[in-house]
């Protein structure tokens, strides 16, 4: 059996990827391993320091890069993380960058409880489109596909869609 392709999904904290993630992992036609990055950064240990003004970790990337790599190997994953950049571009199938309307957001990540300076940061990132540019610039635009996240017609829709994409990247592998 062809193993799965890899998908990035990434967008602004708050935007819905862990939600999309998890949904996808459960009804992706082929086995899907799904990796939440930030959670992983913390349970590994993958990080330099704690930054408290911005209550984040900072990444050790070298480390955390060598850690995947085995496992995007093997295929079938979903990566989960609010940054792309940092991939290698060859890691990637396919790049998923969610988004989601301003004001939405803000209700979301202060429902996190997120520091105020924080929501900030993240409601003006999404605005600028900052996590869509990073995408764009470091993928082959035909793999970058940008989705609205705000209501769950939306996730319903996205997660089928993506299982459509997933199902002709099977048949592609299989053909070639
Ligand atoms: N498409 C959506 N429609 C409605 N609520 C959503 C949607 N996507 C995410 N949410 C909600 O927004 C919050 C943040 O979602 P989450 O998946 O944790 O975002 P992220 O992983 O991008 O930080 C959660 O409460 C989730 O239920």
């Amino acid at each position: 059996m062809a193993k799965g392709p890899v998908i990035v999904i990434t967008g602004t904290p708050g935007t819905g990827k862990s939600t999309h993630a998890a949904l996808l992992a459960n009804e992706s036609p082929v086995p899907l391993r799904h990796i939440n990055v930030s959670e992983w950064v913390k349970e590994r240990e993958l990080y330099e320091k704690y930054d408290e003004e911005w209550q984040t970790y900072t990444v050790d990337e070298d480390r955390l890069l060598d850690d995947l790599e085995p496992l995007v190997a093997e295929g079938g994953l979903i990566l989960d993380w609010h940054t792309c950049e940092a991939f290698p571009e060859r890691w990637a199938d396919l790049v998923v960058v969610l988004r989601c309307d301003h004001t939405k957001l803000w209700e979301r990540l202060e429902a996190r409880g997120y520091p105020l300076k924080k929501i900030q940061e993240n409601n003006e990132a999404e605005i600028m489109q900052v996590v869509l540019e990073e995408a764009r610039s470091s993928y082959a635009p035909e793999i970058v596909v940008e989705l609205e996240s705000e209501n769950m017609e939306n996730l319903e829709s996205n997660v089928t869609r993506i299982g459509g994409w997933i199902t002709t990247w099977l048949k592609n592998q299989e053909s070639s």
